[in-house]
């Protein structure tokens, strides 16, 4: 634009290029005047496209729960609306873009053109000698050259205005293209930041020795702002090597949060100290939620470690059956067609399947302290007894968050949170090996009591029945 500005204003004279940027002026005004927002616009309809995608991921994964309860209609209604949203947003774009090229094309085109041939128009129009043009010097006299002068300096200006507009215009596409780039960065920006302002994951104050243990932590739910929720006060404990600790309470009370402190993935609150023996040899959780990762049924097994690191850590795929057969899942292999399938195994296996290949993955690791987060809800109770008794012969110190009381035989810690709002907690052994035996036989007693209760029920109801019908 430059170039072809300089070029003419040597066609049309001070006065010209004078007028010629008044021109620009206006044209600058108009079109910033009737400029939408494209960087907003584009922001929002990545937004919209993300939550729209979201969603329809979301279906994807969930969609046997979905299929359970019958909610087909219900999701399709949210994706519709998402869909819709969508759409209309885009459409909106569309119609926007359109009015604003109309007008940006009529501009640029038409108004510039216009503008252009009139300031040509000017010194033709004004001047009384027409001396004009970029030649010099030529003969004035002769009426011939004079009109050949003429008619190149209007071709070679009427040239220099198309080029003039074309580049304006390209000028302006550049612009728009700008402003919905400046939208995403605005999209990514919020991300970015978001992202920034997360805490960072809490440095270990000690990754040695082979003691995990708390020393009056406050364990409680991090917040970005505002007053972080301490859900367990001043907690206190070491485990060696050996000391089984088992993490019973209520729902909701924080037992999780405590695996999460002792793994690391949230900070301690207060002034409290973490330890933990670092590495991968430290402390391996298996979350509540049974995850598989893409792969093949090997790389179920030896997640998060690659092939390659399964290649390279010299186990065998006999050692790998007996790992599996301590799971009471040797006849995967041959059910699914080799370690080398392919599956999509969250659907495949069933719910205690996949809770028995995370205990899989602990005997596969071998770490020093394996915390086990409700793990074992779908197994049945012998296969859990026995997948306990194997990780502890491995010499694996088991932290177990559970509810279930069958499970403290195998532990000889029992950590109570009270869940009284106050963060209380109370820390207690659970005993010799005879107590912890003469437990089991309570606990065991109770378990069957408690099966028979359906039947008692049932028998009273019975004798009710009779004795309403006889009073009658
Ligand atoms: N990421 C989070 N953001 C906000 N609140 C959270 C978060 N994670 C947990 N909480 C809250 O912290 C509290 C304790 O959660 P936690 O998962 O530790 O409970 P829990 O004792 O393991 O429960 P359950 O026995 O049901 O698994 C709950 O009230 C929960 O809503």
């Amino acid at each position: 634009m430059f170039l072809f500005t300089s070029q003419l204003s040597r066609t049309l004279g001070v006065r010209g290029t004078l007028l010629l940027f008044v021109n620009y002026y206006v044209t600058a005004r108009i079109l910033r005047a009737v400029t939408p927002a494209f960087g907003r616009l584009a922001a929002v309809e990545a937004r919209l496209e993300g939550e729209y995608r979201a969603g329809m991921g979301r279906v994807g994964r969930e969609s046997e729960e979905v299929a359970f309860y019958n909610g087909g209609s219900r999701e399709r209604d949210i994706l519709w609306r998402a869909y819709l949203r969508l759409i209309k947003h885009i459409n909106s774009i569309y119609k926007i873009r359109i009015a604003y090229e109309w007008t940006e094309d009529y501009v640029i085109k038409y108004l510039w053109s216009a503008a252009g041939y009139a300031l040509i128009a000017i010194p033709v129009l004004l001047t009384r000698k027409r001396n004009i043009g970029i030649q010099t010097g030529v003969d004035e006299k002769k009426t011939d050259n004079q009109v050949a002068n003429r008619t190149e300096t209007y071709i070679s200006s009427r040239r220099l205005l198309l080029s003039l507009a074309d580049a304006g215009g390209r000028l302006m596409y550049a612009y728009k293209d700008l402003l919905e780039l400046a939208g995403l960065t605005t999209r990514l920006y919020t991300l970015l930041s978001g992202l920034h302002s997360l805490k960072p994951l809490p440095v270990p104050q000690g990754e040695t020795g082979d003691t995990v243990s708390l020393s009056r932590v406050d364990v409680g739910v991090p917040a970005n702002v505002g007053v972080p929720l301490v859900l367990v006060r001043d907690l206190s404990l070491s485990l060696r090597p050996g000391e089984h600790l088992m993490i019973t309470g209520s729902n909701g009370v924080g037992k999780t949060a405590v695996a999460r402190v002792l793994a690391g993935l949230w900070a301690a609150q207060g002034q409290g100290k973490v330890r933990r023996p670092g590495g991968r040899k430290g402390v391996f959780v298996v979350p509540q939620r049974s995850y598989m990762v893409v792969g093949t049924l090997l790389d179920q097994i030896i997640y998060p470690h690659t092939y390659a690191q399964f290649v390279e850590s010299g186990m065998t795929e006999d050692e790998l059956m007996s790992i599996l057969a301590a799971a009471n899942l040797a006849y995967l292999p041959s059910r699914e067609g080799g370690w080398s399938t392919r599956k999509e195994w969250r659907d495949v296996l069933s719910g205690g399947e996949k809770q028995r290949m995370g205990m899989a993955r602990v005997f596969y690791h071998r770490p020093s302290f394996a915390v086990l987060d409700e793990c074992t809800s779908a197994v049945s109770s012998d296969v859990e007894g026995q997948m306990y008794e194997h990780a502890k012969s491995l010499g694996i110190t088991l932290i177990t968050i559970s509810l279930r009381p069958s499970l403290m035989r195998y532990h000889t810690q029992l950590l109570t949170i009270a869940g009284d709002g106050k963060g209380s907690w109370t820390l207690s052994q659970v005993g010799t090996a005879e107590e912890r035996m003469g437990m089991d036989r309570e606990i065991l007693a109770i378990e069957e009591k408690l099966a028979e209760v359906d039947g008692w029920e049932k028998r009273v109801k019975e004798l009710t029945k009779e004795l309403s019908a006889e009073e009658a």
